[in-house]
């Protein structure tokens, strides 16, 4: 025996000194749902020791986060019903409660780079994340709206502005109205190789934000197509994204490694609701290992090609490392 692959693997430092990726506070960008409310912490049904926080209690959580190591937010908001219609009026509203909790997050960490969604779901009477007309989503009017949209959240003091809807050309539309408006260096990070996941749904119960009739596969990708994905990650880069991003995860770890074989700016990874709750459930029940699972997730993840993991799990990781 002249080559012996056991040698590598004979004892945890020698483990340590070969392997090739590792999980840090670095990578995580970590997902933050607000509510309106004073001293509201609600736990999400389906997420497990997930929850939607007030305002006043989201300045605790973030300081939280800064001293677990963890610099990057990403905040989605919940918004009431009343405030709803067909073309999300209120995501433009620069007292909104998203425009609220980028400064309440700034006042409270200022060096936190704080990430805010861009899509319509939260605001539309539909639960789409664009315009309905005759029962179609549409694409340039929406368009248009998502740019003011971000445009409103960097003025509120975001960072980056992250669109999740998979409009056409959304990208372009949003980077020219923050040129316009002086907004050079806020970036956008794109949700580019969205697919039309069924792993979102404990994530529209945290929003209340699930489609009110159909689904969204007009504008999310097929889960069964690859170049797409491709096609769609190198239009944004195009269109001026700083960061591109596949959604979901575990599932799509083949498309994240082709995207980043293929692109030269960062790839992001979004471990999403449902890749959660399905552990959590199983590590309630007893039936897989949760720290251990969660690790070797989180680390095939960033084997994979991501360069950052948006993940629910953030804070529990950062806490084993
Ligand atoms: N457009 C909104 C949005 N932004 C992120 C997610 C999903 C995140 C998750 O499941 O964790 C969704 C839901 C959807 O597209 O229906
Ligand atoms: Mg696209």
């Amino acid at each position: 025996m002249l080559i012996r692959n056991r040698r590598l693997r004979t004892n945890e430092a020698i483990r340590s000194l070969v392997r090739e990726t590792i999980i840090t506070p670095n990578d995580f960008i970590v997902p933050l749902f607000v509510v309106e409310g004073q001293n509201v912490k609600e736990e999400i049904a389906s997420m497990p020791n997930y929850y939607r926080y007030s305002l006043d209690l989201l300045k605790k959580e973030v300081k939280e986060l800064w001293d677990l190591g963890l610099k990057s937010v990403l905040v989605f908001g919940k918004v009431a019903d009343n405030l709803k219609n067909n073309k999300g009026t209120e995501a433009l509203n620069a007292e909104g409660l998203m425009q609220r909790a980028v400064k309440t997050i700034k006042d409270a960490v200022p060096e936190m780079l704080v990430m805010t969604d861009v899509a319509l779901d939260p605001y539309s009477s539909y639960g789409h994340d664009g315009i309905v007309e005759n029962g179609q989503i549409i694409n340039d009017a929406t368009k248009e709206v998502l740019a003011k949209m971000s445009l409103s959240h960097v003025q509120a003091g975001a960072d980056f502005v992250a669109p999740s809807d998979m409009m056409d050309g959304r990208v372009k539309a949003i980077r020219e109205l923050l040129e316009q408006e002086g907004y050079v260096n806020s970036g956008i990070m794109s949700y580019s190789a969205k697919y039309a996941s069924a792993f979102y749904g404990p994530f529209r119960d945290a929003l209340d934000s699930a489609p009110g009739f159909g689904d969204k596969k007009t504008y999310q990708m097929d889960p069964a197509n690859r170049e797409e994905a491709i096609k769609e990650t190198l239009q944004d880069i195009e269109e001026g994204a700083d960061i591109v991003m596949v959604k979901p995860g575990l599932c799509y770890l083949d498309i994240v490694r082709e995207i980043k074989n293929a692109v030269s700016v960062p790839v992001a990874v979004y471990q999403v609701s449902g890749e959660y709750s399905m552990l959590k459930a199983a590590a309630q029940k007893g039936w897989l290992d949760h720290d251990a699972v969660m690790l070797e997730q989180l680390t095939a993840i960033k084997r994979a090609g991501a360069h950052m993991i948006a993940s629910y799990f953030a804070k529990d990781a950062v806490k084993l490392l």
